[in-house]
């Protein structure tokens, strides 16, 4: 079976406090973003054990410790009766890039087994599995615009003015790491509960959206400051951070099309259609 994980975009972030887990409670909507890698899961060859092959950008740290295996050995702890897999993943979203690559990749494996092997997990069942994987992670079981609370892993429906809008990622090359950037964050309330500011027309998000990342992140990345710049000075009606950086993004509502900007060479861009 093939999939194609795809990216996801944080509006707005904010930190709200520090839990004695050590982990972060959130309030950030969650929108999937159409830039994706590419997942197959097979069984695996008569007599060949579980195995993934890697393709496209390199993943750092050992490819046995990749997070779809996690999700795959997840599933055969609760179902020993299932098979050895063959996993293909071709990586093309940038990583450490706030963009949750890495938890789309997992949470895909998990679902594309469940329909391989008739598992009959329901979506709540999935999304289960998916937080033991990362705080990140449910959110692409079901893949659609929410309202994230918790860790970044309970959700409510929300609606917004999005579709069609244009929108530019621009990935810096800088790989921050999420525990990282959460280390720098001093937690607290947002300025404009995140609901009611998103109601508002893209527009008005400028003065009222903010990812808290952006100002913990900015003595050590000071080059983030001027991509967003370069956003506004392009016309873009929003631009912000996305999840723990570095990757930022830009929205242009009503245009059909971004506009190409002139990026250094070693900058990832991503240029499509919400
Ligand atoms: C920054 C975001 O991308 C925003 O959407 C996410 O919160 C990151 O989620 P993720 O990559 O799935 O994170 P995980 O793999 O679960 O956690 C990585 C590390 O980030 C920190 N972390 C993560 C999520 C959270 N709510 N609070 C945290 O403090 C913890 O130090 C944790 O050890
Ligand atoms: N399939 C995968 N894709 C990306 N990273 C993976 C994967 N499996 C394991 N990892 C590990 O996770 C780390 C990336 O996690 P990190 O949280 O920084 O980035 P991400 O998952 O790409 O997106 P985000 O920054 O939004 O969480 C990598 O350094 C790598 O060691």
């Amino acid at each position: 079976m093939l999939t194609f994980p795809n990216a996801k975009l944080n509006l707005g972030l904010y930190v709200t406090a520090r839990r004695p887990d050590g982990f972060h409670t959130l309030e950030t909507v969650f929108v999937p973003l159409p830039w994706t890698d590419a997942l197959e899961l097979l069984p695996a060859a008569p007599g060949q054990p579980t195995g993934i092959v890697l393709t496209g950008r390199p993943i750092p740290g050992a490819p046995e410790t990749n997070l779809c295996l996690r999700a795959y050995a997840l599933l055969q702890a609760d179902f020993p009766r299932l098979p050895p897999v063959q996993l293909h993943l071709h990586k093309v979203v940038p990583i450490g890039a706030g963009l949750g690559g890495g938890s789309a990749d997992a949470a895909f494996a998990l679902k594309a087994a469940n329909e391989l092997f008739g598992l009959g997990l329901s979506t709540e069942a999935l999304e289960g599995y998916a937080r033991r994987l990362g705080a990140d992670c449910a959110f692409f079981i079901q893949n659609r615009p929410v309202l994230a609370g918790g860790k970044g892993d309970e959700f409510e429906a929300i609606d917004l003015p999005l579709a069609g809008t244009a929108c530019a990622v621009v990935y810096p090359g800088l790989h921050i790491g999420t525990a990282e950037a959460y280390a720098r964050v001093a937690p607290r309330a947002p300025a404009h509960p995140l609901r009611a500011a998103l109601a508002g027309p893209i527009e008005t998000w400028r003065g009222t959206v903010a990812n808290d990342f952006e100002t913990a992140l900015a003595p050590a990345y000071p080059g983030l400051a001027a991509i967003k710049a370069q956003l506004y000075a392009a016309g873009a009606a929003y631009a912000s951070l996305s999840g723990s950086g570095s990757a930022l993004y830009g929205l242009w509502p009503g245009r059909a099309e971004a506009p190409a900007l002139d990026w250094p060479a070693e900058y990832l861009v991503w240029r499509g259609v919400l």
